[in-house]
């Protein structure tokens, strides 16, 4: 019994997302507390649950292939358990008659009237691996690359095509990129600079200094959340890429004062915490907003004792005392960077979400350019590689604002000698050339 412990755990995570829209991150912690599975089995209900959501777009073609008949038409419990039975089978070392017998006891318990039918299904699915039922289930590269990287790296056909456009049509490199959207992604400290320094507490917590930035630690594995640095403010979980855009802003050249900076979509408080420990060594002040209001709490935690103001409004309405020597705003975007980090998000997005998101970066970038002082600095960054997202909303916001502001090259403003950064002069980071999330980059000066 104990055995199916966390292919039942697996199950339930993976059910609640698809039942109650739950996120995998959160649910699955909470499930493997309440059935007490730890080590190996919490690692092995994870890999299951992460696995079979990442590749759900591809193992539902399979699943029907072999069933004969569309996912949509499989009840739901019978639907999710074949999606990880096919997991197991396809993309995992669990010998199959393990995987085909483990995966029938629990849709025996899930769906009893589909036993027989997920027997057969599964059986079918063992018969060939994965590259054969990619063959079968693809169309042809030569007549539809995306198409078929959609299938082959389980992404959607829409996300597949906006990254091979934002890396310039080069079809290698979105595959590259694909790949490594399919990976776990390590976890990343921010060691908060004058609290802890980045190679005493890589020594600390047994990490590695990042690659890049320099307050970024490499975390073996491990709860995070339960790091003595972690509870005592000294770091934060922070992936590289966003330390990295935010000392950006901090570290790009300017003329004139720089005590007053501000943060217009600061929930849950990552970047202004690095700013905040930033401001303390530069004699400068953070202002942070934020709309929703347990987010801007969240952001009070994140920076407590650090010279942080917070305002929860909207950053599009007028602030209090404009006229900042730094703004930074962390637009909210599709998160099409971070798919490495949310396993069923890129499913759960539809290209209808662009439209109301893109308005909504435009007023925030527009707000932005009217709340710094004239020489001061912008930083426009998403955690979305969409060239709707990125240069289209930095075009259109300029020119809608009718305030003259200018790209500054934001390239000098990363760590010297920072492989894979293109052309200038705004500045997009990648998984796959900088193991970070794809974090973009503007910097803007207004004249
Ligand atoms: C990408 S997140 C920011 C992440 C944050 N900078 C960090 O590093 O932790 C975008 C944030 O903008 C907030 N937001 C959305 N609309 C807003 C608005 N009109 N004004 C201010 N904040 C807004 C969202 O609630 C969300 O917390």
């Amino acid at each position: 019994m104990r055995t199916d412990l966390p292919r039942r755990a697996a199950y339930e995570a993976v059910a609640a997302v698809h039942r109650d829209g739950a996120y995998a991150n959160l649910v699955l912690p909470a499930i493997l507390r309440d059935m007490r599975l730890y080590g190996r089995d919490a690692a092995f209900a994870t890999e299951l649950t992460y696995g079979a959501l990442r590749h759900e777009g591809t193992l539902d073609l399979i699943v029907g292939a072999a069933a004969g008949r569309e996912v949509a038409r499989i009840d739901p419990p019978a639907r999710d358990a074949l999606r990880l039975g096919a997991y197991q089978l396809l993309h995992t070392r669990v010998p199959a008659h393990a995987a085909v017998s483990a995966t029938v006891d629990l849709v025996r318990s899930v769906a009893p009237g589909a036993t027989g039918f997920a027997n057969a299904v599964l059986r079918e699915i063992g018969t060939q691996d994965l590259d054969a039922w990619i063959a079968k289930v693809a169309p042809p590269y030569d007549k539809d690359p995306t198409a078929y990287l959609a299938v082959a790296d389980s992404h959607p056909q829409w996300i597949v095509r906006a990254f091979n456009e934002a890396l310039g049509s080069d079809l290698d490199e979105t595959t590259r990129l694909l790949i490594e959207d399919n990976q776990r992604p390590p976890v990343h400290l921010c060691a908060r600079p004058g609290r802890v320094d980045a190679v005493e507490l890589a020594d600390e917590v047994g990490g590695a200094p990042g690659a890049f930035s320099p307050y970024a630690v490499y975390l073996p594995g491990g709860a995070p959340g339960d790091l003595a640095a972690v509870v005592e403010g000294r770091a934060h979980v922070q992936d590289e890429g966003s330390q990295l855009v935010a000392a950006a802003l901090v570290n790009a050249s300017l003329d004139g004062p720089d005590a007053r900076w501000l943060d217009l979509c600061a929930g849950p408080g990552g970047k202004a915490g690095l700013l905040g420990a930033l401001a303390v060594e530069r004699g400068a002040e953070v202002t942070a907003v934020e709309v929703a209001e347990h987010r801007a709490r969240l952001v009070s935690q994140a920076t407590r004792g650090l010279p942080v103001t917070v305002l929860h409004q909207d950053g599009r309405e007028e602030l209090p005392e404009p006229a900042y020597d730094r703004v930074l705003v962390d637009a909210p975007c599709t998160g099409l960077g971070s798919l490495r980090r949310r396993p069923e998000s890129r499913w759960r997005r539809q290209p209808s979400d662009l439209p109301p998101l893109t308005r909504l970066q435009r007023e925030l970038l527009g707000a932005a350019f009217r709340a710094v002082r004239p020489g001061g600095l912008v930083a426009y960054v998403t955690c979305s590689p969409h060239l709707v997202e990125t240069h289209v909303t930095v075009t259109e916001a300029a020119r809608r604002s009718g305030l003259p502001v200018d790209l500054v090259d934001a390239r000098p403003f990363l760590p010297a000698g920072m492989p894979g950064l293109g052309a200038g002069p705004t500045v997009q980071l990648w998984p796959h050339r900088h193991g970070t999330d794809a974090m973009f980059l503007a910097l803007l000066r207004r004249g």
